[in-house]
């Protein structure tokens, strides 16, 4: 995109390169140490905009007004407004096979049309007994029963355990009329004509009673529950195989910027490939969603305003990457400023990376403005974006922070001022205990993501951590 100016006082890194674009990196900037090692700067309290910087030397030099360094919202502050405005539409089901439903959500609760398991089944191999005639058994006094037959393996149990009798039944058979429990193959002996069992059982030893797992007219699965391997299981196993479920939202992708283009293109000098498309796209199957295909579209307000009509049209909700900053071409916040009301709900947020997020609701349709930084892109997108699917899939909100994994620092943070951070790391197991290692702090470099397994936070009433702090990954 057109040059941008760094935030006077801030981003030193950004800095440096806007004065000389081309100077090699000085030695340790761009390692985790390095950038840790940089102290907070003091906030500059909103200084002067950065002037139309002729003295940059970069062309196209017009900025917008910049952010405020102070008074934006928190990550939780944005995210309670964006769920607010965005309500929820109302989405319509759809019906599916239970051979895709994988990862889908349900949209009514499933109730169990049978009992499963069907019948009483035994869960070891071994005799069906009346628990009446162990009464008394222990080590070197065992009861003396007489075996009546057997239970085949997908057979009706064809024989009844009358008092003083056992019936041999494998691991999953039906336990014949009569019995009330199980005891092992290996706690009996035989004696010619006799069975010898030696260890106590007592009544439902042994035994999945029938309706155990699923009772006939209950729930068997709620509404709002995604549906894994094991729920996909619980449903194949009541004979549940078609399921209503939420149908995603549509979600439209534009990814601004005359630099970018399609990762199969290759790219003419100045130009780079897409990251943001091809991930977000990602992401949104992984959440539920339905991305539509990206459009690229040029830094030109009249091409702009095309597509995000097309896309609001096409689609429940609407991505765009990049030009949510200040810069001359960053058209982002000037066209949303055009929309439907209620229009721009807020325009930057207290985070790094993401502070030039902007949201807003053109009539009931949200439109999320990502920094086109791809780290910055992704982030957003987990903070912000993820929870607004969720809540539209209908999905049941996590108990409490969801869940994070436990790890050490491996090397000290410092908080940039005036906002709160959340830093990438890769979990490195030090037997006994997981080391977080921060990864490079610099929003553009998607190789910082692709080794992390989490996100470590820095809220803005921390100044820092130091190595070996105790953190919590909140898992990637
Ligand atoms: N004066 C200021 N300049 C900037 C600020 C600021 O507060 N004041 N914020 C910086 C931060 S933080 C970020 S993040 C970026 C975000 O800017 P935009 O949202 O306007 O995004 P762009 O300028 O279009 O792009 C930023 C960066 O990302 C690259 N990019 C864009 N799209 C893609 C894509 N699809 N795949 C891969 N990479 C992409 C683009 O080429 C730029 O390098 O603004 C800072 N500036
Ligand atoms: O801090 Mo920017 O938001 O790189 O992402």
């Amino acid at each position: 995109m057109a040059g941008y100016e760094p935030e006077p006082g801030h981003e030193p890194d950004v800095a440096a390169r806007a004065a000389e674009p081309r100077a090699p990196a000085p030695a340790g900037v761009g390692t985790a140490a390095g950038s840790a090692s940089q102290g907070p700067v003091p906030d500059p309290g909103g200084g002067p905009a950065p002037a139309s910087s002729p003295e940059s030397g970069l062309p196209g030099g017009g900025f917008r007004a910049p952010f405020p360094s102070a008074g934006l919202p928190t990550v939780a502050e944005a995210l309670q407004r964006i769920l607010a405005a965005a309500g929820r539409p109302p989405l319509a089901t759809e019906e599916v096979p239970l051979a895709v439903a994988l990862g889908r959500v349900l949209a009514k609760p499933v109730y169990a049309p049978e009992d499963v398991p069907g019948f009483h089944r035994s869960t070891v191999d071994g005799y069906a007994v009346r628990s009446q005639d162990l009464r008394g058994v222990e080590p070197g006094r065992p009861a003396r029963l007489q075996v009546a037959g057997r239970v085949l393996a997908g057979q009706p149990a064809q024989v009844t355990v009358e008092p003083g009798q056992a019936v041999a039944v494998p691991t999953g058979g039906m336990l014949p009329p009569g019995a009330d429990c199980v005891v092992m193959f290996e706690h009996t002996t035989r004696e010619g004509p006799w069975l010898l069992v030696h260890r106590f059982a007592g009544p439902g030893d042994n035994v999945i009673a029938r309706g155990e797992d699923a009772a006939a007219g209950l729930a068997l699965l709620p509404a709002g529950r995604r549906l894994g391997p094991a729920e996909l299981g619980a449903l194949a196993g009541a004979g549940v195989t078609r399921l209503a479920v939420a149908r995603g939202p549509r979600v439209a992708l534009l990814l601004t910027g005359d630099e970018v283009v399609p990762p199969g293109q290759v790219p003419a000098p100045g130009q780079i490939r897409d990251i943001n498309g091809v991930a977000l796209t990602a992401a949104l199957r992984q959440d539920g969603a339905e991305p539509l295909d990206p459009v690229y579209v040029p830094d030109e307000p009249d091409a702009f305003r095309q597509a995000l009509g097309a896309a609001l049209a096409a689609a429940d909700l609407v991505l765009i990457s990049g030009g949510s900053s200040v810069g001359e071409r960053d058209l982002t916040a000037e066209l949303a400023a055009e929309l439907e009301p209620p229009g721009v709900i807020l325009h930057g947020i207290a985070l790094k990376p993401g502070k030039p997020t902007l949201f807003a609701m053109a009539g009931r349709k949200p439109v999320f403005g990502l920094p086109g930084n791809p780290v910055s892109a992704l982030v957003v997108y987990r903070l912000l974006v993820r929870p607004l699917i969720q809540r539209w899939l209908g999905l049941a909100p996590e108990p409490g922070p969801g869940p994070r994994i436990r790890a050490r620092l491996e090397t000290a943070l410092r908080r940039p001022p005036g906002r709160e951070e959340y830093v990438p790391v890769a979990l490195i197991w030090r037997g006994g205990e997981y080391g977080a290692r921060p990864q490079p702090r610099k929003s553009g470099l998607i190789s910082a993501l692709t080794g992390a397994q989490g996100l470590v936070h820095l809220p803005l009433e921390i100044e820092g951590l130091p190595a070996g702090a105790e953190v919590e990954v909140i898992p990637w």
